[in-house]
């Protein structure tokens, strides 16, 4: 049971995102995540940094509830939803993009699009031929422009480079209205130009849209995030504005310590 302070907390309004309350993971003797706090006002963009091992992982399994955690509470928008499974925190606005590709290769980019537009809006995939009026296939267009995918859209995705694929996750985790997105890496294994268009591309998502990001590169993390999470053996290290965790002598330190491994 949290304590006072944690109860007066969770009775909040809605003007977090997300708000984790003392969330702990254990795998057998192994406590991947340790009694953590976290607040994401909505539409926040944090970043959450650490080095291999840090909890990073476990703790996005954690919001969305891919795993339940072993102790605390979750709350998506001043919701409890510690013991809803992941499908009911999705149609609460929670998105999340993954280190591997969930992309159907033999389809074009437009059809992946509008079949996620789609298997949002009505609930479950529906094969059917998109028809030039529907809804979802103008989403659709709509969405790959904003991630400047729209000169490819009648392309296979496995005709795309790999910087392509991960802007199409990207649209993918943008239909169906989304509120608050965990991205995982999305800066992995993307060229330097393909991270300059990752930046600009998560700058200009909309203002209402929240996100959380896992980045190895600290570039990209703290260009696109107001604040920084560090985490270090499954707990909140520091917390702050991305130039507070730049400047700071311990974030140094740990970083400079793990002879330059961030990641
Ligand atoms: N399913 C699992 N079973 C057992 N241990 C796990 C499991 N998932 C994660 N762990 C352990 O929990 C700890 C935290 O792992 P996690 O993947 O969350 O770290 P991370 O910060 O995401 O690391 P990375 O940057 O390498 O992805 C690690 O020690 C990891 O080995």
């Amino acid at each position: 049971m949290p304590g006072t302070d944690a109860l007066t907390r969770l009775q909040s309004t809605g003007q977090f995102a997300l708000e984790l309350e003392a969330v702990s993971r254990h795998f057998g003797a192994l406590v991947a995540l340790a009694d953590v706090n976290m607040s994401v006002k909505a539409g926040e963009r944090r970043a959450v940094l650490g080095s291999n091992g840090a909890g990073k992982t476990t703790l996005f399994n954690a919001i969305t509830g891919d795993f339940p955690t072993t102790t605390g509470r979750v709350r998506l928008f001043g919701e409890d939803v510690t013991d809803l499974p992941s499908h009911e925190r999705i149609r609460r606005g929670l998105r999340r993009t993954y280190q591997i590709s969930l992309l159907f290769n033999g389809l074009t980019v437009l059809d992946n699009t509008y079949l996620a537009c789609r298997g949002v809006t009505r609930g479950r995939f529906s094969l059917r031929r998109p028809k030039r009026d529907d809804s979802s296939l103008e989403l659709a267009e709509t969405l790959l422009q904003a991630v400047h995918l729209d000169d490819v859209k009648d392309k296979q995705v496995a005709e795309l480079s790999y910087g392509q694929q991960r802007q199409l996750e990207i649209a993918l985790a943008l239909s169906g209205a989304p509120r608050l997105i965990l991205f995982d890496e999305p800066a992995a294994g993307l060229s330097p130009t393909e991270r300059t268009l990752l930046v600009e591309i998560l700058q200009s998502l909309p203002a209402h849209i929240g996100f959380i990001i896992i980045e190895h590169d600290m570039d990209v993390a703290l260009k696109v995030s107001e604040r920084v999470t560090m985490m270090h053996n499954g707990r909140i290290f520091k917390e702050g504005t991305p130039e507070e965790i730049e400047n700071d002598s311990e974030v140094q330190e740990l970083y400079l310590g793990q002879g330059g491994d961030h990641g």
